[in-house]
């Protein structure tokens, strides 16, 4: 990699500079960046070889917690905590919300993450992850009340992701356009390789787990029967399928050359509300699409809007090239009005 290219720290002091981005944003990035390179230098040294198996803990979601899901919780907290301005963390492996100050500000910073994402390929050494968003408070609120976290993700002034892959990417959003770094192992630096990522608007490639079929409502089922149909279907083109089974690899797949990622809300997990979690995996990656001229749906509604009630919330999600995306919801509205046309 060319030593010429911008390295995170200028990018984000270009941000400030240009943005008026804030100085203890700047800061406060940079600390996530470098728990994200412990995580992928414990990952690629294999610290967890032979014990990425289970950690016999359970998190609120009732999954067994892996070894590294408790180190990269650990690495997201011991590095978040050095900025003074953030009043509270949100993650995906804490049933409460963590609470780091014994006042909180207006403008202080709330971070809500997944600290490892894409854990059941943990155990096959495939690609993994960590999410994060960031809101800035509009008003002072009361440490302990957890209610004042439940904040839209349109109020996000800051998310992003890393891939621990062949190449540790981090990928982030600072609401103008979403920007791409690689780390260099040798320096150990985040150096851009892709600035102002967009979504091409049109697609013929759909991630979804195909083997949840028969859970599927009838908008979805429609959706990728005439995707599988191909050619001689209603769409005329065919489709390619790819499902990593890691929302972070999926999404920067799609960031990368486009095309349409679902979670939908299904029969088996209705009672829950979907599988992915708003706060820290859908929020983050909607805003992140459509920084990219993507779109960002629950199927019925723009997901940004989605007004949370608790920190752990599911939702579903449809992610990415914004033909695909629209030709799914105008599926959902038939089914609530049949008079809408296929168009
Ligand atoms: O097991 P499935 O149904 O393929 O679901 C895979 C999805 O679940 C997740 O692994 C959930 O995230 P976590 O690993 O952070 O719990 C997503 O990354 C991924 O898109
Ligand atoms: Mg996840
Ligand atoms: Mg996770």
């Amino acid at each position: 990699m060319p030593y010429d290219r911008q390295t995170l720290r200028q990018f984000l002091l270009q941000q400030y500079r240009t943005h008026g981005v804030e100085k203890d944003l700047v800061f406060l990035l940079e600390d996530i960046a470098t728990a994200c390179r412990e995580i992928s230098f414990a990952i690629r040294n294999g610290a967890f070889f032979g014990q990425l198996g289970s950690a016999d803990t359970t998190n609120v979601q009732g999954e067994t917690q892996k070894e590294l899901d408790v180190f990269a919780n650990d690495q997201f907290v011991g590095h978040i905590r050095n900025c003074s301005r953030v009043a509270a963390l949100v993650s995906e492996e804490v049933e409460e919300v963590i609470w780091l100050k014994d006042t909180v500000a207006a403008g202080d910073y709330i971070v809500y993450f997944d600290p490892l994402d894409g854990s059941s390929n943990l155990d096959v050494n495939l690609s993994v992850g960590s999410i994060f968003s960031i809101v800035q408070l509009p008003e002072a609120v009361e440490v302990g009340d957890d209610k004042s976290v439940l904040r839209p993700g349109t109020e996000q002034i800051c998310a992003g992701y890393s891939i621990y892959g062949p190449a540790t990417t981090l990928v982030v959003t600072l609401g103008h356009g979403v920007h791409e770094f690689v780390n260099h192992l040798g320096t150990g630096e985040f150096r851009i390789v892709s600035g102002n990522m967009r979504v091409p608007e049109d697609s013929n490639e759909f991630s979804i787990n195909a083997s949840r079929y028969g859970d599927w409502d009838q908008p979805v089922r429609q959706y990728i029967e005439e995707c599988i149909a191909g050619e001689s279907g209603p769409r005329c083109k065919r489709f390619n399928m790819r499902w990593s089974g890691s929302m972070v690899v999926d999404i920067h797949r799609i960031l990368t050359r486009g095309g349409v990622f679902l979670y939908p809300v299904d029969q088996a997990n209705r009672g829950s509300g979907g599988k992915l979690r708003l706060m820290y995996e859908a929020n983050p990656m909607a805003l992140l699409i459509e920084q990219a001229g993507g779109a960002a749906s629950t199927g019925e509604a723009r997901i940004l809007d989605v007004v949370p009630t608790s920190i752990h919330e599911r939702a579903p999600v449809v992610l990415g090239s914004r033909t695909e995306v629209d030709r799914i919801e105008q599926h959902h509205r038939k089914e609530h009005d049949p008079a809408v046309s296929d168009g």
